[in-house]
Parts: C-alpha cells; sequence; structure tokens
C-alpha cells in the first residue's frame, strides 16, 4: 500500500503550533510548566489535540464531562475553557501533588468552579460515580492514565457514558508497542502497559455495540460513540 508518511521535524512542529490550534495564555503557561518536568510533558495530550478536545464539546452540547487522568491539568483546562455556561468537568487522578499544580492553573484561567477534582483511584472513583450518578450520566469521558487500568476504566466508562456520548482514549498505539511488543530497552512497565491497551484496542474494534476509529495521531488516539 503506498501511503503518505510526514516525519515530524521540528520545522514542521513549528509550523502546527502557529497554525493548527488557537491558543490561551493559561494552557500555554501549564505546557511550559511541564516541559520544566523533562520527559514527563509528555504525559499531556499534544496542544492540536487540546483542541480537538475542545470541538468535541462545541459538536456534543457536552455540558457534562468525565476525565480520567488529570496530572497538571492541561487536558482538562482546555475543556473547561469550552464548557457552556453551567457546565462540569470532573477529573480524576490519585495525585494529590499534581491536581494541586492543576488547580493553580484552572485558577488562572477561571475556570476552576467548572472543574471538580477527585483524588484516589480511578477504578474506585468511577465505580462510586456509577452509583452516585447512575449510567448515562455524562457526554463525553476522556480516558487518559495508568495503562493497565485502561480495560476497566473503558467498561465503567461505558456505562456512564449517555447514548450517543463519546469516549476518547488516548495512547492507544503506545509508540507502536502495540504491533512490535516491548523492546529489550523498555522500562518494565511498557509490558503490562502494552498487553492491557492490545486487550483493550481489541475489545472495543469486536463491539457492536459502538461505532469506533483508532486515530494514528501522535500515540494513538480513539474515538468510540455509544450506539
Ligand atoms: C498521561 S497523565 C494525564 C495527562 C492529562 N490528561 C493531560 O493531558 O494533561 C496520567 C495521569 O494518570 C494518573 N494516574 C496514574 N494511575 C492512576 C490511578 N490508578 N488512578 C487515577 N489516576 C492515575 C497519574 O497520576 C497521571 O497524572
Amino acid at each position: 500500500m503506498i501511503r503518505i508518511n510526514i516525519p515530524m521535524t521540528d520545522d514542521i512542529e513549528k509550523y502546527i503550533d502557529r497554525v493548527a490550534y488557537r491558543d490561551h495564555p493559561a494552557l500555554a503557561a501549564c505546557r511550559n510548566e511541564a516541559q520544566t518536568r523533562g520527559q514527563m510533558a509528555m504525559m499531556q495530550v499534544a496542544p492540536e489535540q487540546a483542541a480537538f478536545l475542545q470541538m468535541l464539546i462545541g459538536l456534543l452540547s457536552a455540558r457534562r464531562v468525565l476525565e480520567i487522568g488529570t496530572f497538571t491539568g492541561y487536558s482538562a483546562l482546555a475543556m473547561a475553557l469550552s464548557l457552556p455556561e453551567g457546565g462540569k468537568l470532573i477529573t480524576l487522578d490519585i495525585s494529590e501533588e499534581y491536581v494541586g499544580l492543576a488547580r493553580t492553573f484552572w485558577q488562572q484561567a477561571n475556570v476552576a468552579d467548572r472543574i471538580e477534582a477527585i483524588i484516589g483511584d480511578a477504578a474506585k472513583s468511577l465505580d462510586d460515580l456509577i452509583r452516585l450518578r447512575g449510567e448515562g450520566s455524562f457526554d463525553l469521558i476522556v480516558i487518559d492514565a495508568d495503562k493497565p487500568g485502561y480495560p476497566a476504566y473503558y467498561e465503567k466508562a461505558l456505562r456512564l457514558v449517555r447514548s450517543g456520548g463519546v469516549i476518547v482514549v488516548d495512547d492507544t498505539l503506545i509508540h507502536g508497542r502495540v504491533v512490535t511488543g516491548p523492546l529489550a530497552t523498555d522500562p518494565d512497565y511498557v509490558g503490562p502497559a502494552t498487553d492491557a491497551v492490545r486487550a483493550l484496542n481489541e475489545m472495543i474494534h469486536a463491539q457492536a455495540s459502538v461505532e469506533m476509529v483508532l486515530m494514528p495521531w501522535r500515540d494513538g488516539l480513539t474515538l468510540v460513540r455509544k450506539l
């Protein structure tokens, strides 16, 4: 098969940064802070993916958004900026430290009142949400946390999202490891992460109750629409 493969260069990256999305000072500040953490900056979704999440909120007329994996609050901030009046975003993370930092950016952008952060293991927080809020209570759910948890997070998210609502799953290619398997040079956590994401990709692909597409965008972004 003939494919168009554009190798990503610094110049193309700069071009994307100039014309692919519209920035916000608080989003830029949040990205800059993550850069001071070296490799951990990779945990944030890419700026144009954040813009895509913002567009999804508009397309779905989403008012109730759930995120699994806050880190320093970048994707949560982007989505909160796009929520309509009265809209709410709940974000789940296990780290009190990250969420504390995230709050400073949410406050800077005046959206802290639209965001509720729940600290704890996401599997338990999701069970609590199913019990307290009920099934079908979110328009949009973004999964971007520890990869071994993905299959369980997805199953719970599928209960929490409404019919016609969307689940976004980030990092569904694991740098191509879903095909090659972990390399000898990879750290230990890559093996379980790869197994979990592969299992989830197969599960979603086989599921007749959803419409799905895995977009080979950055590290892979899967969109699932509950029918
Ligand atoms: C990839 S980062 C999230 C990035 C964020 N969505 C963004 O774009 O800025 C993953 C987050 O998942 C959190 N995490 C890891 N294990 C978790 C667990 N068991 N429950 C909840 N959060 C967890 C980590 O603390 C980390 O902040």
